[in-house]
């Protein structure tokens, strides 16, 4: 294998890029709309930006149905994008099959959520992990060659020894050892960028932060570029370099994680931290004055609200947020901390004037940081994950 030339790439060095990427799937028209002339799509993904940089990872967190998935699927080259670009080392590239879709695999994999469902029950781990170094060409000459590569492959993901589980079915192993088989199989191309779609949401929590700290350790030795997908924005604390957030469809806030994670700027990550569980709140979701901060519901993707997206639902809605699209606003005192929201733009602030700003502000959320007055709070606003022993 010839892991050494990946890693020899400037830390730092974007390769992929997402730029106004844009996703819309059409939906069949319901009968009282057959008549109507404008296109009926669910608006998964609108205007996404961000760049993939070796030796970074970098979270994309969101709720249910935020577009992490479909942006992580455009990516890979899986869903045709409807606007926007996929940058590969700077190149527009679009692949559909064939041998440029293989060099463009050869370079980003997907890893999925479900390792139950990535690997073939009928197939041993050693016919994965063949397979994967045959197609990308990096089994070797002799038979000797591929014994070497798949005993490194596992012993890259620390299962080891590698005899104890060539030979072994899926069904043999737990789930955080399938995990790792599956990355062992990416591993398999010797990529650049792992796109990691909820790598660790279906294992047990026991063992959620073994594969993290594999994947973390796999980013430093390899300089891997690693796009994080998660619900969970405590994890991407821990484990990403960079955080953006999504609600509906659209990019919210981005920054360093530790900043939009500890000091988070934009209303709705206030409120995703908020409803993340935390065992100091014994009532989970609804806080000690019997407050739901998670209330409201995402919006249809089919007929987003115009303006900003969260606005139905945001404690700090002023008129504006109802009709123009936010823009990403610098947020002062950080650099490279942005919030796409009205609140940081101090002349819409002041037009509307703060006090009629927030109408039906939520007293227990508090205002957001541009409002702030006194010094930050150096506590942390979300708990890590469980630090468990990695049970394997
Ligand atoms: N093939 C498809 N056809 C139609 N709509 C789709 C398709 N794939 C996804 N969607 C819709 O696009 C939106 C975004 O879905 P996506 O799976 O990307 O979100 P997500 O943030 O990854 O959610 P989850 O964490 O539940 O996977 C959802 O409304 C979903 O129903």
């Amino acid at each position: 294998m010839t892991l050494s030339e990946s890693a020899a790439a400037p830390v730092n060095e974007v390769v992929l890029e997402a730029v106004g990427l844009t996703k819309h799937f059409p939906v069949r028209k319901r009968l009282r709309d057959l008549f109507s002339r404008t296109p009926t799509a669910v608006h998964a993904v609108d205007d996404v930006s961000f760049a993939l940089r070796r030796g970074q990872v970098t979270a994309l967190v969101g709720e249910s149905g935020s577009g992490k998935s479909t942006v992580a699927r455009l990516l890979a080259q899986l869903h045709r994008r409807t606007a926007g670009d996929i940058r590969l080392h700077g190149v527009s590239t679009t692949v559909r099959g064939g041998r440029a879709f293989r060099s463009y695999v050869r370079r980003v994999q997907l890893i999925l959520q479900d390792p139950f469902a990535s690997l073939n029950p009928v197939h041993t781990i050693r016919y994965h992990l063949t397979r994967s170094l045959r197609i990308h060409g990096n089994a070797g000459r002799t038979a000797e060659d591929l014994e070497k590569a798949l005993g490194e492959l596992l012993t890259r993901v620390s299962l080891t020894p590698a005899e104890r589980y060539l030979d072994a079915f899926p069904h043999e192993l737990s789930g955080g050892q399938r995990q790792r088989v599956a990355i062992a199989r990416a591993l398999g191309a010797d990529p650049e960028v792992l796109l990691a779609d909820e790598p660790v949401s279906m294992l047990d929590v026991s063992i959620r932060l073994g594969v993290l700290n594999l994947l973390r350790d796999l980013k430093d030795r390899l300089n891997l570029a690693i796009l994080y997908i998660t619900h969970d924005i405590a994890s991407a604390r821990y484990f990403a370099d960079e955080t953006i957030v999504m609600y509906a469809g659209r990019m919210v806030e981005g920054g360093d994680s530790e900043t939009v994670t500890q000091n988070p700027a934009h209303p709705y990550t206030r409120l995703l931290i908020e409803s993340a569980p935390d065992p100091d709140r014994i009532t989970g979701a609804a806080d000690a004055t019997g407050q739901d901060r998670g209330n409201g519901e995402p919006p249809s993707l089919i007929r987003p609200p115009a303006g900003c997206r969260f606005h139905p639902r945001c404690p700090h809605v002023m008129p504006r947020c109802k009709v123009d699209l936010p823009l990403r606003l610098e947020i002062a005192d950080r650099p490279g901390h942005w919030a796409a929201c009205w609140l940081y733009d101090p002349a819409t602030v002041a037009a509307e004037g703060s006090a009629s700003a927030a109408p039906d502000a939520d007293p227990t959320i508090g205002p957001p940081p541009a409002a702030r007055t006194g010094p930050r709070s150096s506590a942390p606003a979300v708990p890590l994950i469980h630090r468990a022993e990695d049970a394997r």
